[in-house]
């Protein structure tokens, strides 16, 4: 089940034992309190020790936390955990984002009464009377800041708070790392200067980011189109919006709404015949655009313009479902590849009133006839006219089944559609669309036919009510990514790192690849002012590409006055010398009045800690920030320093969508640990999900099931520890075997992050063969079995569930924090492949004796179980070795039948029906001593719990019973008498 809650509606979790809640929460403070007492997760250089270096993208702390923050985040915990266990120094420190709009826009809401605004704000828990408090950007940042540590702590996670730091103007030395990072790209050479298309308000004069329009216009932006221009025989030109310009050479018409107004425009020197919306953006984009009069659509219908590829004399024509107000307002029609051109002349063909009320001929549709231009496989014919009649599209007017046309003809083209030779000659034809697209354009535009545009692919309006659209912002700062040196770099990084899982690691060759210039600043954002021109801030991707080297120093940095630093006298030397190594100490020293000593320990500190070993992020991040991550690092530091690893999950969802702050579906991790404590949601979190793209599954039931079997783990483990008897029996070499596998297959489950994979084979199936190993044993356990059993069982759960491991392992006498103890060595000596499969030979064999019994209702006396004679393992040996030798089991068992003794041949024969029959005994077989060892161990248990006296009786003695001669190696026959 997923989880449903929304700021609105809070769900109903299930319910929970609340004295055992409370009792682990009363643990969770305990160990809270001596976690930090101790300064345990605090981390310092240690040449001695091998360091690890995790982290976690800083939130954005425009609220506190949620369920789908805490997945992501308690997976980096659980890694540190699991790497201080193994011994390493694991640096986990953590910081908090506040660059970008949506801070801002969120306290102008709430100053100007917004209702929306301030009932999420109330819905999170902040009373009537601090509302008020929340109209300054600052106060978000100081509240959220201080709300997401209270939380995470709670959380138990173990992280190093002295690095704890926040970004923006309002963190000083962050803005001076942040201006020295872009100080060293533009000395590289790769920042520079240019237009850049925003979401623009006419009537506010400003950029409409996602936090500045209605929900339901957020994550539109302007998209890349062209416009081709058709010459009317009238002087005007019809400018042609398209995104699919190469299919120009098929345009056989023009549509225009006939019920529109349109505008006829000089734009840059020519006469254009264009919607009002179209010239609004037009002339944000940097073009000359002279109103000069205004015509309606139907006078337009009827006059014909040439296709500037082909040639062709084409009508302009009527057609309902363009939309005067939206790119340009008019568009070319392309019958035999765009479903609504298809469905806008078939309509006109069938209704002989449409051509009459434009006073059309009905002849000028006979040269409008649909050109093919593309071929895929899937389509036979007009792929526009197949879709439009697979789909019933009864006119243009049904927009729902033509949106779905359009989008499904679209992308078969584009990736699969070939281009025809005969349209498109030597140069594009029998290629593919995507390969050649942009040659086209190019082609097109450097012949002046087309010229490049930008639209919004829907209308978005501002909040301030008026209708947005593209506008080219000038001087804008860029992030050169183009770079092929740069990106050159970005890949030899991506290729010598470890991705979890390893299939990302395409997609970010890829990203790296599609990457173009990026624009790096806004204006009116919280942020860091640019270093050279200050009327810019830095935006919020571009902020948070390198802050991973900032936490080696934040310890210093941000406790200004424990180490005597002034701020205001940090210089771009100083991030030189501690990040780069470049110039002087002594010099640095000089200009920045920090001891020379001082500064040369910040060094080594950052060159002990540098490169992040593994950052864990949500996938939503693959995209952007963490391709950012690795383009930074190429570019500003040596290789050595370039990231180790990444590590991605999927999201936690609500209703199918990914829970998040901005959509404001979401269970707050506060309450959570409210309702169930740290360890229980921590439980419920890690077995949520494994590594990779597929999203989690917060179960609340596990959550609330959690709090029930951790209490009863610390019951069972406190209770149980030093007990048992002294007696060695086969059983409790199985069990050790199960439990140093089990050990085994987990510790390669936490190096992938694989926590879901950890609890079931860790936890569940682990408990569960310890419940059979005592009742195997009759209710009692070894001592020194289970003194293991809980130690390794409390060992694999402490990075899951730390606070109530660290109460087990304190009670059971351990002297020094379980999250500093060492992780449990597998000793591969215990690990018995031949007892585990004897073992599994018992379990059936129960499985079978209660079935028969369940059948025989009554009247039994005894069951026999019959021993195979020796002979046959033999056998068995040697058809399984053939087997795999030869794949076919029949030529396996006639080549093993010839080597058998002439005697045994009767008896082999038999063996070999049966073992067709049962072929899964191949996989069973272990030496006739193994499994003797497991059988006679077994049956006191089986007398035991079967009520019926059991006895192993050697297949020899039974020579004359024929079910005694069916007995095969790894399933014994039963006899009931
Ligand atoms: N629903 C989710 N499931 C899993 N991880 C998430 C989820 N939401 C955020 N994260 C992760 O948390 C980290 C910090 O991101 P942050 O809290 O800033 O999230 P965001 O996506 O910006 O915010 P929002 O909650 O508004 O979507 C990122 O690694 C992100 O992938």
């Amino acid at each position: 089940m997923s989880v449903i809650a929304s700021n609105n509606q809070r769900m109903k979790f299930p319910e929970v034992n609340a004295e055992r809640r409370d009792f682990l929460r009363k643990v969770e403070e305990k160990w809270q309190r001596r976690w930090e007492e101790s300064g345990l997760f605090e981390a310092d250089p240690d040449p001695s020790r091998p360091k690890f270096f995790v982290t976690f993208p800083y939130p954005y702390i425009n609220s506190f936390p949620h369920l789908g923050t805490a997945y992501t985040v308690l997976r980096v915990d659980i890694l540190a955990r699991f790497k201080r266990m193994q011994g390493f120094n694991v640096l986990f420190p953590q910081g908090w984002h506040a660059t970008g709009g949506p801070i801002v826009a969120a306290a102008l809401r709430v100053r100007e009464g917004d209702e929306k605004q301030i009932r999420i704000l109330k819905s999170i828990g902040i009373p009537d009377s601090e509302i008020p408090k929340f109209r300054d950007p600052e106060y978000w940042v100081e509240f959220f800041r201080k709300g997401f540590k209270q939380d995470f702590s709670r959380y138990g996670l173990s992280i190093d708070w002295r690095r704890e730091f926040f970004t923006t103007y309002l963190n000083p030395p962050y803005s001076k790392f942040i201006q020295w990072q872009y100080t060293v790209l533009r000395e590289k050479g790769l920042i520079t200067r240019g237009s850049h298309p925003v979401v623009w308000c006419p009537k506010e004069h400003k950029v409409v980011g996602d936090h500045d329009r209605p929900d339901e216009y957020a994550g539109i932006g302007p998209e890349r189109v062209v416009i081709i221009k058709f010459k009317g025989e009238d002087g005007l030109v019809y400018p042609c919006l398209t995104y699919r310009p190469e299919t120009v050479y098929g345009a056989v018409n023009i549509w225009v709404n006939p019920e529109s107004k349109y505008l006829v425009a000089e734009v840059d020197g020519e006469k254009w015949v264009i919607g009002e919306y179209g010239a609004r953006e037009l002339a944000d984009q940097d073009h000359s655009v002279k109103i000069v009069g205004e015509v309606k659509g139907s006078e337009l219908v009827g006059r014909f313009a040439r296709n500037p590829v082909t040639g062709w004399r084409i009508p302009v024509l009527p057609a309902y479902f363009v939309q005067a107000d939206a790119g340009t307002g008019i568009v070319m029609s392309v019958p035999a590849h765009a479903p609504y051109d298809f469905a806008g002349l078939e309509d006109l063909k069938k209704d002989p009133y449409l051509l009459e009320k434009f006073g059309l001929d009905p002849a000028i549709l006979d040269a409008v006839r649909p050109v093919k231009l593309i071929d895929v496989e899937e389509y036979g014919g007009l792929p526009a006219e197949e879709v439009v009649r697979r789909l019933g599209v009864t006119s243009q007017f049904d927009r729902e089944k033509l949106e779905e046309a359009t989008k499904e003809v679209y992308s078969k083209e584009f990736y699969k559609g070939v281009l025809k030779p005969e349209v498109f000659g030597e140069r594009w034809g029998g290629r593919k669309v995507f390969e050649v697209k942009e040659d086209v354009v190019e082609n097109l535009v450097s012949r002046g036919i087309a010229l490049r545009h930008y639209t919004l692919p829907s209308p978005v309006y501002c909040r301030c009510g008026a209708r947005t659209h593209v506008k080219l912002v000038k001087d804008q700062w860029f992030l050169r990514y183009s770079d092929p040196e740069w990106k050159r770099r970005a890949h030899e990084c991506i290729d010598r790192m470890r991705f979890v899982p390893e299939e990302v690691r395409q997609e970010f060759h890829r990203l790296v690849d599609w990457y173009e210039d990026w624009a790096c600043t806004h204006e009116r954002e919280l942020g860091t002012p640019l270093p050279w021109d200050e009327r810019w801030v830095l935006e919020s991707l571009s902020d948070s590409t390198i802050y991973m080297a900032y936490y080696t120093l934040a310890k210093y940095l941000q406790h200004p006055e424990k180490y005597g630093i002034d701020w205001s006298k940090l210089n771009n030397e100083f991030f030189d010398y501690v990040l780069l190594g470049k110039g002087d100490p002594g010099s640095v020293a000089e200009r920045t009045g920090i001891p020379k000593e001082l500064l040369e320990e910040m060094r080594k500190e950052f060159l002990y800690w540098y490169p992040v070993d593994m950052r864990v992020s949500g996938k939503d991040l693959i995209g952007n920030h963490l391709v950012f991550f690795i383009m930074h690092h190429v570019a500003i530091f040596p290789e050595e320093h370039w990231p180790r690893g990444i590590g991605v999950n999927g999201w936690v969802l609500v209703a199918g969508k990914k829970m998040s702050k901005s959509a404001g579906n979401f269970i707050l991790l506060r309450e959570a640990l409210e309702y169930w404590g740290a360890d229980a949601t921590r439980f419920a979190e890690a077995y949520a999900g494994n590594s990779g793209l597929d999203d989690g599954n917060f179960e609340p039931e596990v959550a609330s099931k959690a709090v029930d079997l951790l209490y009863e783990w610390y019951e069972f483990a406190v209770n149980n520890y030093g007990k048992g008897d002294e007696n060695r029996r086969f059983v409790d070499d199985w069990f050790e075997s199960v439990l140093y596998r089990t050990l085994e297959k987990v510790t390669k489950e936490y190096e992938e992050l694989n926590t879901k994979n950890v609890l079931v084979e860790g936890f569940f199936n682990l408990q569960n063969a310890y419940r059979w190993y005592v009742k195997r044993r009759g209710g009692t356990a070894n001592k020194e079995v289970l003194k293991k059993f809980v130690e390794i069982q409390t060992l694999i759960l402490a990075p899951i569930t730390p606070h109530i491991a660290e109460e087990i392992w304190e009670a059971t006498g351990h002297k020094e924090f379980i999250s500093r103890t060492s992780w449990p060595a597998v000793d591969k000596s215990k690990i018995k492949d031949e007892v585990e499969k004897a073992e599994s030979i018992v379990v059936k064999l129960y499985e079978d004796i209660q079935e028969v019994l369940k059948l025989k209702k009554s009247g039994v006396e005894r069951i026999t179980i019959v021993a195979p004679s020796k002979w046959k393992y033999g056998f068995l040996e040697g058809v399984k070795r053939r087997y795999s030798t030869y794949g076919k089991l029949s030529q396996a068992i006639s080549e093993t039948i010839k080597e058998v003794e002439p005697s045994l041949k009767p008896a082999a024969g038999q063996l070999a029906s049966l073992i067709q029959k049962n072929p899964e005994v191949l996989d069973l077989l272990v030496s006739p001593e193994a499994e003797q060892k497991a059988l006679s161990d077994a049956l006191e248990f089986l007398k035991d719990s079967l009520g019926v006296p059991v006895e192993l009786v050697a297949e020899e003695e039974l020579r004359e019973n024929p079910r005694a001669r069916t007995t095969l190696p790894g399933r014994p026959s039963i006899i009931l008498s």
